[in-house]
């Protein structure tokens, strides 16, 4: 029986920047719609319909692995979970709803002029 043994990833400055910032944006989505994939029982058919679907626990997996290297591809992210939610689900739903308040809500914490101070490391 062989057996995979993770090997613990370093922590750079990056990914404790990306967990800050991961952390503020949970906080916006306190139903937990984001927070894990969204399967096809809960959403009829969401596996068709959805090629790329993206949520909160793979985006934190994704920092733990750093395979971000840069801020814009962790935000392209969050924007991808956001806007699979808006393609999915018709307007007049709560997760279309609460995908669009939380995208702008989301937008307004990742804005890169005002994160400076956070990334003491290149964009
Ligand atoms: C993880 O997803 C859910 C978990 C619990 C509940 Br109740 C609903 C969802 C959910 N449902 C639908 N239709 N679209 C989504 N987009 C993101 N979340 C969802």
């Amino acid at each position: 029986r062989t057996c995979i043994i993770k090997k613990a990833q370093e922590k750079t400055s990056l990914s404790r920047a990306l967990e800050h910032l991961l952390a503020l944006l949970e906080k916006k989505d306190p139903q937990n719609f984001f927070a894990w994939p969204v399967t096809d029982a809960i959403a009829p058919g969401y596996s068709k319909i959805i090629t790329n679907p993206m949520d909160f626990s793979s985006m934190k997996q994704k920092i733990d692995e750093n395979q971000y290297t840069n801020l814009k591809e962790f935000s392209d992210d969050f924007q991808l979970m956001c806007e699979n939610a808006m393609k999915y689900n018709h307007t007049d739903t709560v997760y279309f709803k609460a995908s669009r308040k939380l995208l702008l809500a989301g937008q307004k914490i990742l804005q890169h002029d005002k994160l400076g101070w956070l990334l003491q490391i290149s964009p």
